[in-house]
């Protein structure tokens, strides 16, 4: 049988029967099999909290985000509080609140290497031991959790 990348579990729908796969870290669950990434790249899951200055202050929550920087950190703050004490799971937050397309994948960006995603985002997943949460971390976008999976 092939393992899996650290973190993932192997489950049976309890109505389809069919497998799928959860992640312990997210919460998230995935019908397709989760592959370990190639040597030199990785996985993560992120919290996007745009604001005004923002490269594009738009998103799928809000047609035009008008909070400061200032507001939007505290906002992630408070949003890395709730995940640190295990009020909500990764995934189920980040798909509510994340100002990034990838909330309707939880947050999940995929598998990654080194010059894809900006420069900021890359070192910090980079520093990030497998189900680490990040400090906040910023780039044009806004003001980003990152959670590495893989
Ligand atoms: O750049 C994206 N979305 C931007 C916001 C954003 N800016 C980012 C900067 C670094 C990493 C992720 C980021 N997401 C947007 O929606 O305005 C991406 C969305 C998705 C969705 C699925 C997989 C990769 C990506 S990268």
């Amino acid at each position: 049988m092939s393992d899996l990348p650290a973190g993932w579990e192997r489950r049976q729908s309890r109505s389809s029967g069919k497998e799928y796969y959860y992640n312990i870290y997210t919460d998230a669950s995935v019908w397709e099999t989760p592959i370990e990434p190639p040597a030199g790249q990785v996985q993560a899951s992120h919290l996007l909290v745009k604001h005004a200055q923002s490269r594009r202050p738009s998103s799928w929550k809000q047609e035009k985000i008008t909070r400061s920087k200032d507001e939007a950190l505290e906002i992630l703050k408070n949003f890395r509080a709730m995940l640190e004490s295990k009020e909500v799971k990764f995934a189920e937050l980040a798909s509510k609140e994340s100002d990034c397309s990838s909330a309707r994948k939880g947050g999940d960006l995929g598998i990654f290497g080194r010059g894809q995603m900006q420069k900021p985002f890359e070192e910090a997943t980079y520093a990030l031991q497998v189900g680490e949460l990040s400090q906040p971390v910023f780039t044009d976008s806004g003001i980003h959790l990152i959670l590495r999976t893989a």
